[in-house]
Formats: structure tokens, sequence, C-alpha cells
């Protein structure tokens, strides 16, 4: 079901030569400041030093007591490889190709809300390190940079909604990603209603934010973030806005009054999913799939894509960790889909376990999002290539060639 594509989506892109043995160890080819950072977990300690403590705490943080937030990784680890040895892999390729495209590696960037005010003009920062890395980055819907600002920087990113309740204001946004360019259209379908997460209310972290001592104090204790990111934003481009969630522009990020319109997303259905089917021409895929069924119900009515998520533990706690039911959903829909999924992944360790589990694709949300905030499009290329020399050192290693050989054969 890859007929979807829009002129984006089919441009072949040349891939980025194999990275040469000299270029693991010490990056010399990255900014000086980056070079410490060794680790997509690196990233995660200098963000804690960055941010203010109610943004990194809704970064980090999930929902309830972040059950599935700790299974995601735990699945990952528990999980052993199965090396074979010996197999020339000299000539490995970690190059995917979805919906009729080739990127450069199994990954991407995961929608992350509000990105523009932990890193300063966070979307395209994002979208940008992703386009110049051949690697796909989902842009969030509950983002504060308009979505044809970022389509122009950037032109192959996917654009992610969240359904608003309302069918006009539905109809209205899907038309207004048609029209800005957008090729890939993904509809988060795991937040009928607002998680509860409690960490946000002990942080003091909302959305918009509330004006309080507090919180310019958490503010002025982290003056790179606030010159760096905040005040940078408010001089150049004004006061950040809801601007994706609907088809005209949404309340103020910073407001002591102004209410996010959020309402209505519980009465949504699969009839829903089938009339947007109806509506958007290109590549249609839906994140939050965890149950086969469901998986089955979106190839039936024509998606194109599935992530399998828990949306990084930060919906339902207790949700199961998508590698458990992977095999199951995978065998659920064959080829009719591509599915892809998220949550927990940090190594490109992580990256073949999930395509050896089933998966065509991966997404990263958390880490990509702290590269974004303490380096920017630099930061978040320095993070893409960290992962992808783990994916192809891990391919040497196991004795695969190409993604097609990451099977359940390389799983002890
Ligand atoms: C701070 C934050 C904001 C997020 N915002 C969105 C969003 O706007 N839309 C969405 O579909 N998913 C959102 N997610 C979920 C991610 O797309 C992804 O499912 C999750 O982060 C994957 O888990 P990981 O962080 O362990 O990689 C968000 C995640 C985080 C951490």
């Amino acid at each position: 079901m890859e007929d979807h594509l829009g002129a984006a989506d089919v441009q072949p892109l040349p891939l980025a030569p194999q990275k040469s043995q000299a270029a693991y160890g010490v990056k010399h080819d990255v900014p000086a400041r980056l070079r410490k950072i060794l680790s997509l977990a690196d990233f995660e300690t200098a963000a804690r030093g960055f941010l203010p403590r109610p943004l990194y705490g809704y970064i980090s943080g999930a929902a309830e007591d972040e059950l599935s937030l700790a299974a995601n990784r735990s699945a990952f680890e528990r999980l052993k490889f199965r090396p074979k040895v010996l197999v020339d892999v000299a000539r490995r390729s970690q190059a995917t190709t979805i919906f009729g495209r080739t990127y450069a590696s199994p990954f991407g960037i995961a929608p992350v809300g509000i990105s523009a005010i932990s890193a300063y003009r966070g979307d395209v920062a994002l979208a940008q390190a992703a386009q110049g890395e051949q690697i796909p980055a989902i842009m969030s819907g509950t983002s504060l940079i308009p979505m044809e600002t970022v389509h122009a920087a950037a032109p192959g990113t996917w654009f992610q909604a969240y359904l608003p309740g309302d069918a006009a204001r539905r109809d209205a946004l899907i038309d207004r990603v048609q029209a800005a360019g957008f090729a890939t259209l993904v509809v988060t379908v795991d937040i009928p209603v607002w998680a509860n997460r409690e960490n946000n209310v002990r942080t003091g972290f909302s959305m918009p934010l509330r004006p309080s001592l507090r919180l310019a104090m958490d503010g002025l204790t982290r003056p790179r973030w606030l010159c760096g990111t905040f005040l940078r934003t408010l001089i150049q481009h004004g006061m950040p806005h809801f601007e994706n969630s609907f088809a005209t522009r949404g309340a103020p990020m910073l407001s002591a009054s102004a209410i996010r319109d959020t309402t209505g997303r519980d009465h949504l259905s699969w009839e829903d999913i089938a009339r947007i089917r109806a509506r958007w021409s290109g590549n249609l895929v839906i994140k939050g799939i965890l149950h086969a069924d469901d998986a089955r119900r979106a190839a039936s009515i024509g998606a194109d894509g599935i992530i399998v998520s828990n949306h990084g533990g930060r919906q339902l706690d207790g949700a199961v960790e998508p590698l458990q039911v992977l095999p199951e959903i995978c065998e659920a829909v064959g080829d009719d889909l591509v599915v892809m999924m998220d949550s927990g992944v940090r190594r490109g360790a992580d990256v073949l376990k999930a395509l050896a589990l089933g998966a065509r694709f991966v997404f990263v949300g958390r880490p990509f999002m702290y590269a974004a905030a303490v380096g920017g499009e630099a930061g978040v290329r320095h993070a893409i290539g960290l992962l992808r020399d783990e994916v192809d050192r891990n391919m040497a290693m196991l004795g695969a060639r190409s993604v097609e050989e990451v099977t359940s054969d390389v799983l002890a």
C-alpha cells in the first residue's frame, strides 16, 4: 500500500559514504563542545544541567509510576544476540527503504511536543539535522513553529497530528497539512484523554506555562537556556504559540490564563481514521498501536504504516512494551503495511533488536530532544552519527550485511 507518494518522498537520495574504522572513537569532525558526548545517554546528562527543572522533567518523565518507561528499557536489556562470525561484512549497509524512499539508517526522530521551548527553533533544528543525515524526522503537531516554516526548511519531514475532536476542525487541519506539502501524515491515537503525569505537577510544568516566581527562579538557574533559547526566541520570533494543533494559531506557550482546547478526543473512532484516509492522499501512519487487532484494522482501512508504541511510557502506565508485541503484530499484518516502532531505543543494539523482531523502522524520542536542547542542529547530527555508528559496528559483529539480514536469527 505504498501508492500515496508525494513528490518529496520519491526523490532518490545519495547515500552517505560508509565510515572508516578511524571514524570510531574520538570524533574530530564534530564541534569540540560535543566531543565528550559518546552516547545518547551522555546527551541526557548534559540536558539535565542545561534545561530548567520543569522542562527537563517534562521530557524525561512518564505517566504515574513510570512502569512502562522502565519496562521499555528492560525489554531491550533482556534480549541477547547470537552473532555469526567470519561473514564478509566489508560491504555492509544499513540503508532502508520505506514509502518509496531510501533512508541512510533504519531509524528516525519521533515527534516531541513543544521542542522549540527546550531547543532554540527546535522543530527546525531536528528537521534539518534529519534531512542532512538522510533520516526522517516527524514534526509534532503540539509545536510552536508553523508547519509551513518547518516544511520549507526540510521538505522530507513527516507531520504528526493529534486529531481535533470536532470534524470540521479535523478536516481543516488535514487540508492545511496537505497544502503545506507534507507527504507523510502520522496520526497519534493513544491519547483519548490526558495522561496522569504527576511529575509535571510536582515540577510546576503545564501547557501553557503559567508565569510564577518559581518558574522565573527555575529559568534563572539555567542562564544558558534562558539567554540562548528562551530570550533569543522571544527577541527574534516573539512569544511562541501552539501553531499546529488546528488549521489556525492556538494559545501562547506562556500565559496566566490562556487554555489550550484539547477536548473532545475521547469519542474518536476508527470511522474517523477511515474518513481521514479518504481525505488524505499522502502516506498515512497510525502511531500508538499495541494490539494485533488494531494493526489489522489499520491495514484494513488503508493505512500505509503503523508505529507500535506506548508513547515512551507517557500515556497508559502499565501498557505493554512494544518489543513484546512486535512479533505478533508483524505476523498479523504481514506486508500489508510498514510496521515501525518506538519507545526505549537508546543504542544501535536496540535498533537491531527491534528490526530482528520484525520492525522495518525505529523512532527515537527523548535522546534527540536532549541533543537539540544542548547542541542544536549540530547536536542532533552528532546524536544521529553516534547511533548510526553503533548500528554499523553491531551489524558487522552480528555478521549482517544489510537490514534484511537482521532477522530473528541474530537473537539468542
Ligand atoms: C517530551 C515528549 C513530548 C512528546 N510529544 C509527542 C507528541 O507531540 N506527539 C506524539 O505523537 N508523541 C509525542 N511523544 C512521544 C514520542 O513521539 C515517542 O513515542 C516516545 O518519546 C518514544 O519513546 P522514547 O522517548 O523512549 O524514545 C513525546 C515524547 C516526549 C518525551
